[in-house]
């Protein structure tokens, strides 16, 4: 018979071995990186973030120790394949929405919804937003900004909650946007210096005039921006789940997400509303301003490069005609549409450092020791202009996608610009389609050219790199529109089918 190992010898043996795989791991050196200075590390390389100078061009060799707290940036894809994919089980973690059972379970909701198979479903969602969409640019081009804003915003209030009044809409999407000011700043670990010293959380944030909405101590002022933000988000949480509630409650609720969700519970699920609420609410919040900044850098690609948009024009012209819009089931024939799109995220990802993870364990990558609770940041960026991949990566080449015989293609960007491991953003295939529909109908009826100063010069469009996270495009501050949309001559009957749509139309499947 067995003799079984006395308790006291097993709890040793674990402890030693649990010390010498520590002492084993944590004598390795740490990444490189930029050397710091003295205490506080690389702090003054990663908390700056001047309009000049994007923000993530700075990471582009880092490996950081900051104050003790240790971040590393995997600037290559085979980092990025090595630690976010195979070893995705240690990296998968965040500072905020922990990977747990209760991540698995929103996780599993979400891509009941926004898998592949799923979003083929909300195609007449997309159809009748992009006819608003082109109705508005032909109506009042100004405002190019604030018609993509319309066009994803109520994309996805009609998806998730089934929001369709106009009134409605302009206000959820306003909640949105204020709500999503506080993820814009905050989502990068380091845009606060209460990311590496702690003890800020615990400095009152205002300074005996209550009124007075000054930090007084350096590098608490997070904590005015966070009681502001905390609010915002429960709005967006809260304000049109209650709407969808009374709707559901008197009848008149559209069909969504949220009413098919709660629809599925049975008696015994009520614990799982929390769920579908809060699945609700993500994708309300992280699906708008990531879509909208796709939208704008490929329409603003689009005016710098009018040779691209010629190519696509006789592509759509060739496979649709002019006599009707592009739609879903050209889209294999209309490889072009899709390599624009390819380009622009390989260019200008909206989510340049995409999102943090967060080791769970200690781990060693090429030697060098990565300890528990380090920041993990992909760096879509730099591996999207890695130039051994993508040759000549600050030139917009839609043809690097295409498929010839005889030629490889790079990386699809999307495996980037989406995010890594499992944590890859669940709503990418919505994303696309909204952005495919959009880019190839505006391009089937519209040619897009710069505009014009009084004094009758083109003005040059600018990409302008917003602060924070997601990287907006915009044609530079104070000069109006940043493109003139022009009717193209040959798109004999589409005129007549946009100018027939009312410009508050509702969208209804
Ligand atoms: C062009 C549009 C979009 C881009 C570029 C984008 C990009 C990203 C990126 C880079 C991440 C982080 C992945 C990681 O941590 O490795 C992410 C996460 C996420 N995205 Fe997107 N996204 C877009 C649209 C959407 C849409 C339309 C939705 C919702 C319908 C959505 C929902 C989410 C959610 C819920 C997460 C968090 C996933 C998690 O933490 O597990 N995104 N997205």
């Amino acid at each position: 018979m067995d003799t079984p190992i006395p308790l006291p010898l097993a709890v040793l043996t674990a402890v030693f071995f649990l010390y010498f795989r520590w002492r084993r791991l944590s004598t390795q050196p740490l990444p490189p990186g930029p050397r710091g200075l003295p205490v506080i590390g690389s702090l003054w390389d990663i908390v700056t973030d001047k309009d000049d100078k994007p923000r993530h061009l700075k990471y582009l060799d880092l490996g950081k120790n900051v104050c003790g707290d240790h971040l590393v940036v995997l600037n290559s894809a085979k980092a990025t394949d090595e630690l976010l994919e195979k070893r995705s089980i240690n990296y998968s973690d965040r500072p905020v929405m922990r990977y747990s059972d209760k991540w698995k379970a929103h996780r599993r909701i979400f891509n009941q919804y926004f898998k592949q198979q799923a979003v083929v479903s909300y195609y007449p969602v997309h159809r009748k937003g992009v006819l608003v969409f082109l109705n508005k640019i032909l109506n009042n081009p100004e405002s190019l900004n604030a018609h993509a804003r319309d066009y994803a915003g109520a994309m996805i209030l009609q998806i998730t909650y089934g929001i369709t009044s106009e009134e409605e809409k302009a206000y959820f999407v306003q909640v949105a946007d204020l709500a999503n000011q506080s993820f814009i700043a905050g989502v990068n670990h380091g845009s606060f210096m209460v990311d590496y010293f702690p003890f800020l959380k615990h400095i009152p944030y205002r300074f005996f005039v209550i009124d007075l909405q000054v930090a007084w101590f350096p590098g608490a002022g997070f904590k005015q921006k966070a009681a502001v933000w905390a609010k915002h988000v429960s709005d967006m949480n809260h304000n049109p789940w209650r709407l969808l509630k009374s709707s559901m409650a008197n009848g008149t609720a559209m069909p969504s997400v949220a009413t098919n969700g709660l629809e599925r519970l049975n008696s015994d699920q009520e614990e799982m509303e929390p769920f579908i609420q809060h699945v609700c609410a993500v994708a309300y919040g992280a699906g708008a301003d990531t879509t909208v900044a796709l939208l704008l850098a490929s329409l603003l690609a689009l005016v710098r490069n009018p040779e691209v948009q010629t190519r696509a024009q006789a592509e759509i012209d060739e496979v649709v005609g002019s006599s009707r819009l592009p739609d879903f089931q050209d889209r294999d024939k209309l490889p072009y549409i899709d390599a624009i799109l390819k380009e622009t995220q390989r260019l200008y990802p909206a989510l340049p450092l995409s999102i943090d993870h967060c080791s769970m364990d200690d781990d060693i990558y090429e030697g060098y020791f990565i300890p528990k609770g380090t920041t993990v940041i992909g760096n879509a960026w730099a591996i999207l202009h890695d130039e051994k991949t993508y040759p000549e990566p600050m030139k917009f080449k839609p043809e690097r996608f295409l498929k010839e015989e005889g030629k490889s293609t790079p990386p699809d960007s999307a495996l980037y610009a989406f995010g890594f491991g499992r944590r890859i953003c669940p709503g990418r295939f919505l994303a696309l389609d909204a952005a495919w529909l959009m880019v190839a109908c505006v391009l089937s009826v519209f040619d897009i050219n710069k505009t014009f100063d009084a004094e009758g010069n083109e003005i040059e469009v600018v990409f302008e790199h917003s602060p924070g996270a997601i990287n907006l495009k915009k044609a530079k501050k104070g000069l109006g529109s940043p493109a003139n949309f022009g009717l193209m001559s040959n798109s004999s009957e589409i005129p007549g089918l946009i100018e027939n749509v009312p410009g508050g139309l509702a969208i209804l499947t």
